[in-house]
C-alpha cells in the first residue's frame, strides 16, 4: 500500500481529476484547468524528486491525467497505474522527454505531451551566457574578487578568449541549437559550423544574409558550414554547444576520444542532457587541459556531479536552469496543462509544435487543441485544422 502524499486541491467538485506532481509557476495554467471543470490536485511534498511509489499514490483510483516533471521515471509501472485509474493523458513540463518510455505509454493508450518552443530562446540565452562566462572566466574572477585577492590591475589577470571572428560549433541544430547559433553569429560575429542529421536551411540563410550585411557595411563577413560529421565540428570549432535530444544515438556523444579531438583552448557547452557527455572523461580532460573550459547546465547523474568536477576552475556549472525565465516557466506550465486538458476533452492535436504562441496569449482563450503530443501518430489522434 503506497504512503499518502500531501496535496493542495483546487475546484474540489470538478468532473475531471488531474494531478500535477509539482507546483508550477504562474496561475494561468491552474485557471485554464479549473474553468474547464477540472478538480486539480497539486502535490505539496517537500522532497524534490518523487519516487514511482509517490506518484502511484498521487494517481490513486481515479485520475484522468497527470502533469509530471523530467526528474520522474515515467515507464511501464506509472502508465499502467494511470491507465488503471482511467487516465489517458500525461504531459512532461519540459520539451525533452527522455524520462518517458513512450512505447509503454502507447501500450496503455496514454498521450504524452511536451512543451516545445516556449523555452527555445530562454535556453539558448543560457547557453550563450555559459559561453561568455567560460570564455571570459567570469566565475573564477568573481570568486577571486569575493576572496579579497584583487590588489590591482595586471596585464595577465584572468585573460580569456575573444569570440569575435572565431568559430562556433553547434551539435543538434534544432530549435534551441539554431537559436543559439544565431545569437553567437549575430551577437559576436562568429562563423558557424554545425552538425545535425537534418539540414537547417533557415539557419544557413540567416548566416548568409548576415554575412552579406556585414560585407556591405565594410566589415568582415561571417560564414557557415554544415559538417558531414560531428568530429569535423569538434576539430574546427572554438566554442561547441550541444543541443541534441538524448537518445541511444547521443548517449556519450562526447567521450574521451572526442574530447581529445578538440582544440586545447576550446570551450564546450552542454544545455541538452547530462549523459550526452561522458562526465568522467570530461573531468579527466579538464584536469589535463587547464585552458579547455566547459559550461554545464546538465549532469550525467543529476542532481549529482561526477567526482572532481566541482573542483575544476575551468568549469562553469549551474543547476539545470536553462529554461528558468519567468515567462518561459509559466508558458511551460500552460502548455503542459493544455496538453492534458486537450486530451481529456477530446481536442485534436495542434498542427505545428514549433508555433505555440496562440496558447501563450494571456488575453485570449487558447485554441481548442493539444499543443504538443509526441505520440499522436502512434495513438492515431486527429490533427487540428486550426
Ligand atoms: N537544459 C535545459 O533546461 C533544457 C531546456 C530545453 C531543452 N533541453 C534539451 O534540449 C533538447 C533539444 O531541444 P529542442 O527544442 O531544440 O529540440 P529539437 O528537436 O528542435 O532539436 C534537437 C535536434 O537534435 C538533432 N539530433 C538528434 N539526434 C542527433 C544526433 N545523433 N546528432 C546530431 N543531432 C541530432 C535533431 O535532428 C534536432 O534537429 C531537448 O530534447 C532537451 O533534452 C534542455
Ligand atoms: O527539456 C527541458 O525542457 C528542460 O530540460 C527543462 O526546461
Amino acid at each position: 500500500m503506497a504512503k499518502p502524499v500531501s496535496i493542495e486541491v483546487w475546484n474540489p467538485n470538478g468532473k475531471y481529476r488531474v494531478v500535477s506532481t509539482k507546483s508550477m509557476p504562474g496561475t494561468r495554467w491552474i485557471n485554464l484547468l479549473i474553468e474547464q471543470d477540472v478538480r486539480l490536485e497539486i502535490c505539496t511534498e517537500k522532497k524534490t524528486i518523487l519516487s514511482v511509489d509517490d506518484i502511484i499514490a498521487l494517481i490513486g483510483d481515479k485520475c484522468d491525467g497527470v502533469i509530471g516533471q523530467l526528474t520522474e521515471d515515467w515507464g511501464e509501472t506509472l502508465f499502467a497505474a494511470l491507465s488503471r485509474a482511467g487516465g489517458t493523458a500525461f504531459s512532461n513540463m519540459a520539451v525533452g522527454y527522455n524520462n518517458v518510455d513512450v512505447n509503454a505509454a502507447n501500450k496503455y493508450g496514454v498521450a504524452v505531451g511536451n512543451t516545445p518552443g516556449v523555452l527555445t530562446e530562454t535556453t539558448a540565452e543560457l547557453a550563450a551566457s555559459l559561453s561568455l562566462a567560460a570564455a571570459r572566466r567570469i566565475v573564477e574572477a568573481d570568486e577571486f574578487m569575493r576572496a579579497g585577492l584583487y590588489d590591482g590591475w595586471l596585464p595577465h589577470l584572468f585573460v580569456g578568449n575573444l569570440l569575435k571572428g572565431q568559430t562556433v560549433g553547434v551539435i543538434g541544430a534544432g530549435r534551441i541549437g539554431s537559436a543559439y547559433a544565431r545569437m553567437m553569429v549575430e551577437g559576436f560575429k562568429m562563423n558557424l559550423i554545425y552538425y545535425d542529421l537534418y539540414q537547417s536551411t533557415r539557419l544557413e540563410k540567416f548566416v548568409t544574409a548576415y554575412g552579406e550585411f556585414l560585407k556591405a557595411n565594410g566589415e568582415t563577413p561571417v560564414y557557415w558550414k554544415r559538417a558531414s560529421s560531428m568530429d569535423e565540428v569538434l576539430r574546427e570549432a572554438d566554442v561547441i554547444s550541444l543541443h541534441p535530444v538524448l537518445d541511444k544515438t547521443t548517449y556519450h556523444l562526447v567521450n574521451k576520444e572526442r574530447l581529445a579531438m578538440m582544440k586545447k583552448e576550446a570551450i564546450l557547452i552542454n544545455c541538452s542532457r547530462g549523459p550526452v557527455i561522458d562526465e568522467v572523461a570530461l573531468v579527466e580532460h579538464l584536469k589535463q587541459n587547464p585552458m579547455f573550459r566547459v559550461g554545464l547546465d546538465v549532469f550525467e547523474d543529476e542532481p549529482y556531479m561526477k567526482p572532481g568536477l566541482a573542483e575544476q576552475k575551468n568549469a562553469v556549472i549551474v543547476p539545470h536552469i536553462a529554461s528558468a525565465s519567468k515567462w518561459t516557466r509559466e508558458g511551460m506550465a500552460t502548455l503542459a496543462a493544455l496538453n492534458v486538458l486537450g486530451k481529456i476533452k477530446g481536442y485534436p492535436i495542434w498542427g505545428d509544435p514549433n508555433r505555440v504562441e496562440p496558447f501563450l496569449n494571456e488575453n485570449a482563450p487558447p485554441p481548442a487543441a493539444c499543443p504538443s503530443i509526441v505520440n499522436a501518430k502512434a495513438l492515431g489522434l486527429p490533427s487540428s485544422k486550426l
